[in-house]
């Protein structure tokens, strides 16, 4: 039985002192030993975020990491400056930074082999456009980009890592995908990582859904037999988040 993994992937919201204060509000609403809590929050955020939630359960992570140890990468944020204080999860290849930052199915490779070899467990994204849904290539597409980002990822580290799919379409616009859409793709995506790994691999990994997910979308999509949990984008920065981790009760 795979544990529930939910998410709040902040994005570029909140200055540390917001964090703060949001962390507190939501601190009590999202208390559970049903599920893992990891809030990603912006990169400056990280240490304040880690003192914040001290004493609980809840898990703090960045949204993205550099491949490199260290050196001339103005801006970047090495691994090692994670583990420092005490971060365990980091988002790799969010749409946004692969629309946005140029980051590319190899690159996504690069940093998830960099967080296993540092002890952060990936939560590594993939989804594909409105035009790849309506050309029919849906599984064709995340599947290449599933075989990508776990080359060279050992079955071990596969059976730690997070996946999570979320269609392009369906992010920050309100249109969340239909529960069959999540779990057919939630589905693929396990039969992919047992073609690459085997049947136990593909059992162990946990694989969320993301794009618009509500309070009142949650209960049916967690629901699904290949559906994990969630990467949750607009609504965790609400109190509504504390339902959407509560959806079973
Ligand atoms: O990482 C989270 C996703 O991009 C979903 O964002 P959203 O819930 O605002 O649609």
């Amino acid at each position: 039985m795979r544990k529930k993994i939910i998410a709040g992937n902040w994005k570029m919201n909140k200055t540390p002192s917001e964090t703060v204060t949001l962390i507190n509000e939501l601190k009590p609403l999202v208390e559970t030993k049903d599920a893992d809590v990891v809030f990603c929050v912006p990169a400056i955020s990280l240490t304040t975020a880690m003192e914040a939630v001290k004493g609980t359960n809840i898990q703090i992570g960045a949204q993205n990491m550099y491949f490199e140890e260290s050196g001339a990468y103005t801006g970047e944020i090495a691994p090692n400056m994670l583990t420092d204080i005490g971060v365990k999860y980091v988002i790799i290849g969010h749409s946004e930074r692969r629309e946005y930052f140029a980051e590319t199915d190899e690159t996504v490779n690069k940093k998830v082999l960099k967080a296993f070899e540092h002890g952060i467990t990936p939560i590594i994204c993939c989804g594909e456009s409105l035009k790849q849904r309506e050309q029919g290539i849906t599984i064709d597409f995340v599947r290449q980009q599933i075989k990508i980002a776990f080359l060279n990822v050992t079955a071990d580290q596969a059976k730690e890592s997070v996946i999570a799919y979320e269609p392009i379409w369906a992010i920050g616009t309100g249109k969340v995908a239909t529960t069959e859409q999540a779990e057919e793709v939630c589905k693929a995506i396990r039969e992919c990582i047992a073609e690459i790994y085997d049947a136990v691999t593909a059992e162990a990994i946990r694989i969320q859904y993301g794009g618009s997910v509500s309070a009142a979308s949650a209960p049916d999509l967690f629901s699904q037999p290949n559906i994990d949990g969630g990467l949750v984008g607009g609504a965790s920065l609400k109190v509504d988040f504390g339902k959407i981790v509560n959806y079973n009760k």
